[in-house]
């Protein structure tokens, strides 16, 4: 008998400018720290991940944070137009199926913080559920010296949103890759009893 497939879950990392997005996926998949900053265009990872005993494999979908990183549904070309002229938009041929989110901010960036529900509600809004599988991800708590955002800000946030929530480090490697089974758990938790695989959404990353 053929060995059973991996089950795939694809995944999109999402948050303001500089907050650390990359860096995050970059420890998660290679196991290591970019001191430099290069902005992202757009980029997609694979790796496995085991969870609850199964193997999955995860598509992270590293997005651009530029003035804001949004999502919304490709078949509003209304949304599109209006969408132009606030936001920078990128394309991707691999954003549609989305099954879970990951939103970050900098606990040193206050402004970042306050970015995570505009991201939210923009996800909500334009893909047209009440619901999504989301972890919120305070980055950099490293820094300590220059933290703006409290844990307790943070997790009151994520319990507002029906989200998990965590602090990472990429530096120290602290938490990142409970950042991604945190959004395996949201996004199976969520998932039909039936066998089927969870619904993804029908966005797409502009
Ligand atoms: N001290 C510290 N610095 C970090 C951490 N994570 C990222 N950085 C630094 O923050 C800067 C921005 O990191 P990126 O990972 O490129 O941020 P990004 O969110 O992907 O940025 P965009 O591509 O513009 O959206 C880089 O100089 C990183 O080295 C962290 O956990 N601790």
């Amino acid at each position: 008998m053929a060995p059973a497939e991996n089950k795939k879950r694809k995944i999109a990392v999402l948050g303001s400018r500089s907050v650390g997005k990359s860096s995050l996926v970059i420890q998660f998949i290679d196991n290591q720290f970019v001191e430099s900053y290069y902005p992202t265009i757009e980029a997609t990872f694979t790796k496995s991940l085991k969870y609850k005993g199964s193997e999955y494999d995860c598509e992270v979908i590293d997005t651009a944070g530029q003035a804001s990183t949004i999502l919304y549904a490709y078949l509003h070309p209304l949304l599109t137009s209006l969408a132009q002229d606030e936001f920078s938009i990128l394309n991707s041929k691999h954003a549609i199926g989305i099954h879970g989110y990951v939103l970050v901010y900098s606990v040193t960036s206050r402004s970042s913080f306050d970015m995570i529900r505009i991201i939210y509600d923009k996800i909500i809004g334009f893909c047209g559920v009440t619901d999504i599988p989301c972890v919120v991800v305070g980055s950099k708590v490293d820094l300590e010296s220059s933290r703006q955002v409290s844990p307790q800000e943070g997790e009151d946030l994520a319990r507002g949103l029906n989200a998990a929530w965590v602090e990472t480090s990429a530096k120290t490697n602290l938490n990142v890759a409970n950042v991604f089974e945190l959004c395996l758990a949201e996004i199976e938790k969520r998932a039909p009893h039936t066998g089927e695989p969870p619904q993804a959404s029908r966005c797409v990353i502009m």
